[in-house]
């Protein structure tokens, strides 16, 4: 018998120990965990199972849609659409929200979705992942009978009752916070179950590991170069120690990189395309790591502003990234701030 305990195990006590989660959100992420299983199995089999390689369409981002992002997508709304937690749900491949149709139960929750991330790695085999995060449709009016709509999803992220990813690495490893730390499950795939690997996981505060796209170095606003700049003197320069970096283009592999050893993320706001805020989505990749980076300890801004403080105004929204360790990320932001003060 496996001594450590199951996700189940851990949500059971989350809701009876802690009474931290009820019952209805335990249900949906344990259906957001079995979908999970599911794309894991589609991702391992590659070429064996035909999934690589472009679909041949776009989605709302004008992004190439790849095979593995369409059947991530649909296994998602698949395994939850009958489950009776939700009212609706969000993804990054589609236009529009999709509200459980009335031949199901309805729930109150929203479940919002990168189902791959990191497409570009999926053909190199590189590690890639889904994220979710999860909202409560507010509802102060009991009476209340009009259908979901968008503005129900526009929920600044701080409003997050569950948030995740499923990273499809060397190990495939759900991490999950519900507002109670963070924790990692491993799938051991003999027994078909996801084992507590990793309870109160923590980032230091301080690191020598930035991760950002350094061919877009032309691009940047003068505080992120200045960031950089200081990171690349090393010993000599003004930092007075050496800097590593590591860049993955999948945020889910970078963010497991710094939940598990410290770090640095950034995908700032750049002059390429200056009318859009970033090129990361807010509600479906930067409100959950955001969370789950704070949930460990770490911090998450836009440049100036708390991640978890933006407020949408539509579903699709992009936001400038900077997340990990928290003296750096504070350092960031406070270059940021003071070159704001200075104009
Ligand atoms: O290729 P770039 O510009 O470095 O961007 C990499 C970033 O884009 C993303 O892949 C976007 O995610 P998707 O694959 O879900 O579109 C992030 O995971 C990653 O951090
Ligand atoms: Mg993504
Ligand atoms: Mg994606």
């Amino acid at each position: 018998m496996n001594a450590r305990p199951s996700l189940t195990r851990y949500l059971v006590e989350q809701q009876r120990v802690h009474g931290l989660i009820p019952p209805e959100l335990r249900l949906l992420i344990e259906v957001v965990a079995r979908a999970c299983k599911r794309i894991a199995i589609s991702v391992n089999k590659g070429a064996l199972g035909e999934v690589l390689g472009s679909a041949g369409s776009e989605n709302v981002q004008g992004e190439v849609q790849k095979k593995l992002d369409i059947i991530a997508n649909e296994v998602l709304i698949d395994a939850n659409e009958w489950g009776g937690h939700l009212a609706a749900m969000a993804s990054e491949e589609m236009e529009g929200i999709y509200v459980v149709p009335n031949r199901y139960p309805q729930g109150e929750y929203l479940l919002l979705f990168d189902p791959l991330d990191g497409s570009s790695n999926i053909d190199v085999n590189v590690s890639i992942g889904t994220i979710f995060s999860v909202l409560r449709r507010r509802n102060e009016d009991p009476t209340r009978v009009d259908p979901v709509c968008v503005s129900d999803f526009l929920q600044p992220g701080h409003q997050q009752v569950a948030a995740g990813y499923c990273i499809y690495g060397p190990q495939t490893v759900l991490v999950l916070t519900v507002g109670n730390g963070v924790a990692m499950f491993t799938l051991d795939r003999e027994q078909g179950s996801w084992i507590l690997t990793q309870e109160n996981v923590r980032i230091p505060p301080d690191t020598k590991e930035f991760a950002i796209n350094m061919s877009n170095m032309r691009h940047w606003d003068a505080p992120v170069r200045r960031y950089v700049d200081e990171c690349l003197a090393g010993k000599e320069g003004p930092r007075g120690k050496d800097f590593n970096m590591r860049w993955i283009a999948s945020m889910v592999a970078d963010v497991h990189r710094i939940l598990s050893r410290g770090g640095i993320f950034m995908y700032p706001w750049d002059k390429r395309e200056p009318e859009k805020p970033g090129k990361l989505r807010l509600m479906y990749e930067a409100n959950p790591m955001g969370w789950l980076v704070e949930q460990a300890g770490g911090a998450a801004t836009n440049g100036r502003q708390r991640i978890l403080d933006v407020v949408p105004t539509h579903l699709h929204e992009r936001v400038s990234v900077i997340l990990g360790s928290k003296n750096e990320v504070e350092r960031v932001t406070a270059y940021h701030l003071e070159a704001d003060a200075a104009r």
